[in-house]
């Protein structure tokens, strides 16, 4: 990683020129008004090639489809007048004609009253012939020049007539039309070998930021690999363009004046990342020198996506996407899409929407439209739309997603069970189990292995409440959840309610994480481990998000206390381990597994039981889940993730 930037004096100042952001649907229409979308051109193409093209030209047919009357049975050529009352009891009996007619054989003998004509399926239907009589429906004779027949046949059965299919002079394929493997099978079959094709916008992405790490090359502390370059690459080629990813630029104002300069030999520029107006944002500076007619848009009133920054120069669209990989897919999808779609020829993409109830409240940035990302889940009462409560900086947020939902600008707050609109993003897949609730990485487990069965599962993790409160809602089959009732002592039961039920799961032990070099920690007990996390001040914990069960336990643990770091709340026991192996923390509270696989000291604490809870209209939903538990060999392999089974299962 590089030095921290030195901020010039005039960041302040340049920054907040983003508070003149324009509104989205203003900036979509200049920045489409700059170009020129109409489709670059068209090639030739082979058909072998032709997957996911776009037709430049009409495609009528040259030739009839099928080429002939064709059997689509094997049988008998007859004329069907001559099979009328033919029965089992009472079969007609046909003279043959001296020929067999094989796909590929041009009949030379027509079909004449009283007579019939073997014929293989994709046969030529001969003169004469209107029907063909399933071999099925037919008995040899002792005659061998006859055949009888057991059953009537009507006129035009099992014939495909010439033309049936695509007629010579139809238009098979429409001009605009995506090919995928059903259109390529009717170019296939009226003898197309090459196909006229709109170009592909050839599109060029570069990444730029000093702290990002090329795919393949090793982590380093404070680095991120550069996700933004893989996924715009995907995006582009997903909607007809072909992608040409020239790598990660530093922040170098020269270097990344040559890249763009190289860059714009392309159809289109996309780099991500720099796109603020402050000190070390470079990408803006160099875009901002283009010309002809230059920077369109900088900064959008849109959540996720603000410091986009849109030009053209000489027709040629190049777009500042902001480095966040939730807000520069987001972006691209909202700004760069249609133009590229637009270039290739393609259809404008029809968004699909769906109505859903907002499962949790929101709450969202006044004085910019929001989009906020949700996962759907069909409940008992229609969808839940579940906030991914994840910001712009995830990865995840966009691509775990199912949709997002608008929030207007003027909204601040919106409350669970609002009914919204939820826009898709992509197909939505029909689950066959549904898990909210405590994550784990043993359910993660199980749930691979339902995966490996063919079984769609689909998970949200909300935490231990969050998942009781969704089971009794009908939002979910199954919550996986660990809460300890201090009454009674006891884990999960004292939280059922009469129409919810239990199924055991397996035991996991919590405890105090720490470095293992800690001394005020290291081999201590978990009463003098506590002290010290409490009196030291210079000691930091890391704490979990309210509503889990491990927070529930971390209040118990320090009942009145508040030691430093408790505000800092992360959503995972993994997310507690890496603060503390990168000591950001120095002690927090996670499962022994997850400690073990991070190398991080463990003192136990709590032996606590990790159970599901369904609703007991859910039980034959759940069975195959039940059924997984109870494997000896699943057992086994909870035990080795560290996880004990100690025989509740049944
Ligand atoms: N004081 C203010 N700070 C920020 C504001 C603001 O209005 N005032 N806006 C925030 C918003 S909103 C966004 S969005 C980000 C956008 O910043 P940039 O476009 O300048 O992006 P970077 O600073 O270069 O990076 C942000 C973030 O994303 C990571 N990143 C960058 N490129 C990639 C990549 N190719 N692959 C994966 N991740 C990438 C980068 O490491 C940073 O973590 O600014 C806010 N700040
Ligand atoms: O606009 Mo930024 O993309 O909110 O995170």
């Amino acid at each position: 990683m590089s030095e921290s930037p030195v901020f010039p004096s005039d960041a302040v100042t340049q920054q907040s020129q983003f508070l003149q952001v324009m509104d989205r649907e203003q900036a979509l229409l200049r920045f489409q008004n700059a170009l020129d979308l109409r489709p670059l051109g068209s090639e030739t193409v082979a058909l072998s090639e032709a997957l996911g093209r776009v037709l430049a030209i009409d495609y009528v047919a040259t030739v009839d489809v099928p080429g002939f009357d064709r059997a689509s049975v094997d049988g008998f050529a007859v004329q069907s007048m001559d099979t009328f009352g033919a029965s089992e009891a009472q079969p007609v009996i046909l003279q043959l004609n001296p020929e067999v007619l094989s796909p590929g054989i041009v009949p030379n003998c027509p079909v004449l009253p009283g007579t019939a004509t073997p014929i293989a399926t994709g046969g030529m239907s001969p003169r004469g012939a209107d029907a063909i009589v399933m071999i099925e429906y037919t008995e040899t004779s002792d005659d061998p020049r006859q055949i009888h027949i057991t059953q009537a046949a009507v006129p035009g059965q099992f014939i495909a007539f010439a033309g049936s299919d695509i007629a010579r002079g139809e238009t098979a394929l429409r001009c605009g039309h995506v090919l995928s493997s059903r259109e390529i099978g009717i170019l296939a079959a009226i003898g197309c070998d090459q196909v006229t094709v709109y170009r592909r916008p050839q599109v060029a992405i570069f990444s730029t930021g000093n702290e990002l790490i090329a795919l393949g090359q090793p982590w380093q502390t404070g680095c991120v690999f550069d996700s933004n370059a893989a996924i715009l690459a995907a995006a582009v080629t997903e909607i007809g363009g072909q992608a040409h990813v020239l790598g990660i630029v530093p922040d170098d104002e020269k270097e990344l004046q040559k890249a763009l300069s190289q860059a714009l030999q392309y159809d289109m520029v996309i780099l991500s990342g720099g796109t603020s107006k402050g000190a070390g944002d470079l990408s803006y500076r160099v875009v901002s020198r283009l010309q002809n007619p230059g920077v369109i848009v900088h900064g959008v009133a849109l959540k996720p996506g603000k410091p986009i920054c849109l030009a053209v120069t000489e027709k040629k669209a190049v777009v500042i996407l902001p480095g966040f990989p939730t807000s520069a897919i987001f972006t691209f999808h909202e700004f760069v899409a249609p133009v590229i779609r637009a270039l290739a020829g393609r259809p404008v993409r029809q968004t699909q929407s769906i109505d859903a109830q907002l499962a949790t409240r929101l709450s969202s940035e006044a004085g910019r439209t929001e989009f906020v990302m949700v996962s759907l889940i069909a409940s008992d009462n229609g969808f839940m739309a579940f906030p991914l409560g994840k910001n712009s900086g995830s990865v995840t947020s966009f691509s775990h997603a199912d949709g997002f939902v608008r929030v207007e600008s003027t909204v601040e707050t919106v409350a669970a069970g609002t009914p919204v609109s939820v826009q898709l993003i992509g197909a939505l897949e029909p689950a066959d189990l549904v898990v909210i609730g405590s994550h784990c990485v043993g359910l993660d487990y199980l749930l691979s292995l339902l995966q490996q069965q063919g079984v769609r599962v689909k998970t949200l993790s909300v935490g231990s409440l969050g998942g009781l409160a969704a089971v009794k809602r009908g939002e979910c089959d199954l919550a996986g959840i660990h809460l300890f009732d201090p009454q009674s002592q006891s884990y999960n039961t004292p939280f059922l309610t009469p129409e919810l039920r239990l199924l055991p799961g397996y035991r996991r032990l919590q405890g105090f994480v720490f470095r293992i070099d800690d001394a005020r920690f290291s081999g201590q007990t978990k009463e003098a481990a506590l002290q010290a996390a409490l009196t030291d001040p210079h000691c930091l914990m890391v704490n979990r998000n309210a509503g889990s069960g491990t927070r529930i336990l971390i209040d118990q643990l320090l009942g009145k206390h508040r030691p430093n770091g408790y505000a800092l709340q992360t959503r995972s026991h993994n997310a507690v381990a890496t603060a503390i192996v990168q000591g950001r923390a120095d002690w927090g509270v996670a499962i022994e597994s997850v400690a073990r696989q991070y190398g991080l000291g463990f003192i136990a604490l709590q032996d606590e039981h990790y159970d599901f809870v369904l609703h007991e209209s859910r039980l034959s939903r759940v069975q195959v889940f039940s059924d997984l538990l109870q494997q000896a060999t699943v057992r086994e392999w909870l035990g080795g993730l560290g996880f004990g089974c100690v025989g509740r299962f049944g």
